[in-house]
């Protein structure tokens, strides 16, 4: 299958996973509104603003760069006036860079990832990260397992999403609100 033809099919009024090329496109460029962002990305941003942390002209490093979640983080993040390193399967020392920033935001899918010493004192931590591991023990036979060593993160950050309960449920309400949207539009509602 091709994912561009397959994107590209989808009506930009119910593109709810804001994939368009339209829809990422508009949220790239500054002036410009798209009709839908993806939902992990408007729910990192959401737990942060709703619990008040000033984000013009803080330092967010975002590990990650996928269409689902790395990329429309950084490009919502911008709109918000941070300023944004993004980290990738290939950035050469990535805790230097991490250790600098008042919030990270991981989106790697690797479990363990973020240590200890990755993260400056005080700062804020968004486990985006959700890897099932295998758990006989579990109702489902796995649990869900973040990117950032939570125990250890625990020591110096001054907030951090647990996993699970934390970006998950949250990413789920983003795409019952996105839904909602474009039912309205599709009414006339707004
Ligand atoms: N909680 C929630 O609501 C959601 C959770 N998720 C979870 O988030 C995680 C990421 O999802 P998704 O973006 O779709 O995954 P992808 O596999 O598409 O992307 C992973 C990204 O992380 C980067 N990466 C991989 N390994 C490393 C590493 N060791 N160091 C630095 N960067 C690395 C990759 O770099 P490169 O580009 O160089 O390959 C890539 O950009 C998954 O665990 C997924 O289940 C996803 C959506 C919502
Ligand atoms: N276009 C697209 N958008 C996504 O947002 C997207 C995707 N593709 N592909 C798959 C990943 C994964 N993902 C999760 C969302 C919620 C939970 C979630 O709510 N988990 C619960 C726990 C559930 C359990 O324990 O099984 C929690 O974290 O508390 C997990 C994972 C969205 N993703």
């Amino acid at each position: 299958m091709d994912e561009e033809r397959v994107l590209s099919a989808i009506s930009l009024e119910k593109d709810v996973d804001g994939f368009h090329p339209l829809n990422v496109g508009n949220l790239a460029i500054r002036g410009r509104e798209p009709l839908f962002v993806p939902c992990a990305a408007k729910a990192c941003i959401e737990l942060l603003l709703r619990s008040g942390v000033e984000l013009l002209g803080k330092h967010v490093a975002v590990i990650g760069r996928s269409r689902v979640v790395g990329l429309p983080t950084s490009l919502l993040l911008q709109r918000h006036h941070a300023t944004v390193s993004i980290i990738h399967a290939h950035s050469e020392n990535p805790e230097s860079i991490t250790r600098e920033a008042d919030v990270v935001i991981s989106a790697a899918g690797v479990p363990n990832l973020v240590r200890r010493n990755w993260l400056k004192r005080g700062s804020i931590v968004i486990d985006v990260g959700t890897t099932p591991i295998e758990d006989p023990e579990s109702e489902h036979g796995y649990h869900l397992v973040g990117d950032v060593c939570y125990e250890e993160a625990l020591q110096v950050v001054s907030a951090i999403t647990p996993v699970p309960g934390g970006v998950g449920p949250v990413t789920i309400s983003m795409l019952l609100s996105n839904t909602l949207d474009a039912a309205k539009r599709a009414c006339r509602f707004s």
